[in-house]
């Protein structure tokens, strides 16, 4: 999204001039407070807002210029699971693969592997009801890896998730931007973005204030010394912008 200004009602913005890329095989971390506007940026970025100025390109295409390209190429794992109720693990991947046409076997192959990575092989026959919670958000995960899009948009994924599953998901995030998808995760999780976003871009009401590497971000908000970590830079940033401790 390039010089994006967008919102709920024209009269009142919630994105003021915001840019965010995500190039192929690039995992970019969305950090801002309750309220920063990261949800809002990604549905202007799924097509579901229109931005009042500025634009958003996925895969090369403007929502206008090419709409099944612009909706077929980014795929959204939503912070709360949204399961069809009759449909089993396996029907779900099943249905997946026919929407995006993807070939049978290929389909087939490919549920497997993420079943193992999840540890979901056990799971493939059961129904969203009778699944935990972070189950769920498993099958929202192998669903979006399954379809493996230019672009992977994720809210908040490991809330939920014991810590095999969030290991298993960092390894299958790993393999899909070995294979080209850009990944926009927003989470208020640092440390795991520390560890694993090549840049990152926090947010705060409605503006980028910050945006780099871990490492960057560090530095910019003054707190790249020894064990300082991103909550540490993180909570810098915020405080400088909300006039009490000035950056360094
Ligand atoms: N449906 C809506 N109608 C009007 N205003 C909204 C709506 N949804 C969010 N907002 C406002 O937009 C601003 C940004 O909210 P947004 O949901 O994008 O924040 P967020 O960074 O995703 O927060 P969180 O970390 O809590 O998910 C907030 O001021 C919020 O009140």
């Amino acid at each position: 999204m390039k010089d994006v200004v967008g919102g709920y009602s024209p009269r009142r913005p919630v994105l003021h001039c915001v840019s965010i890329t995500v190039m192929p095989g690039e995992m970019v971390g969305l950090i801002g407070l309750n309220g920063a506007g990261k949800s809002t940026a990604i549905k202007h970025i799924l097509g579901l807002m229109v931005p009042h100025s500025g634009e958003v390109r996925v895969a090369g295409a403007t929502l206008e210029e090419d709409r099944d390209r612009f909706r077929s190429s980014a795929a959204y794992v939503p912070e709360q699971p949204s399961l069809i109720p009759g449909l089993t693990v396996k029907e779900h991947l099943r249905w997946t693969a026919m929407a995006y046409r993807i070939e049978e076997r290929t389909a087939n192959a490919r549920a497997e592997e993420l079943a193992k990575t999840f540890r979901m092989t056990e799971a493939l026959a059961s129904l969203p009801d009778t699944l935990s919670k972070g189950m769920k958000q498993k099958v929202m995960l192998m669903n979006a890896l399954l379809v493996s899009p230019p672009l992977l948009i994720i809210d908040e994924p490991f809330l939920g998730l014991d810590p095999l599953a969030i290991r298993g998901l960092l390894e299958a995030l790993d393999h899909a931007r070995a294979g080209g998808t850009g990944i926009l995760l927003s989470s208020h999780i640092l440390p795991a973005l520390e560890r694993k976003a090549d840049r990152l871009v926090v947010m705060h009401k409605g503006r980028l204030i910050a945006e780099g590497t871990p490492g960057q971000v560090k530095a910019f908000a003054g707190r790249s010394g020894p064990g300082e970590t991103l909550d540490d830079a993180f909570e810098s940033l915020v405080a400088a912008e909300e006039g009490g401790v000035p950056r360094a």
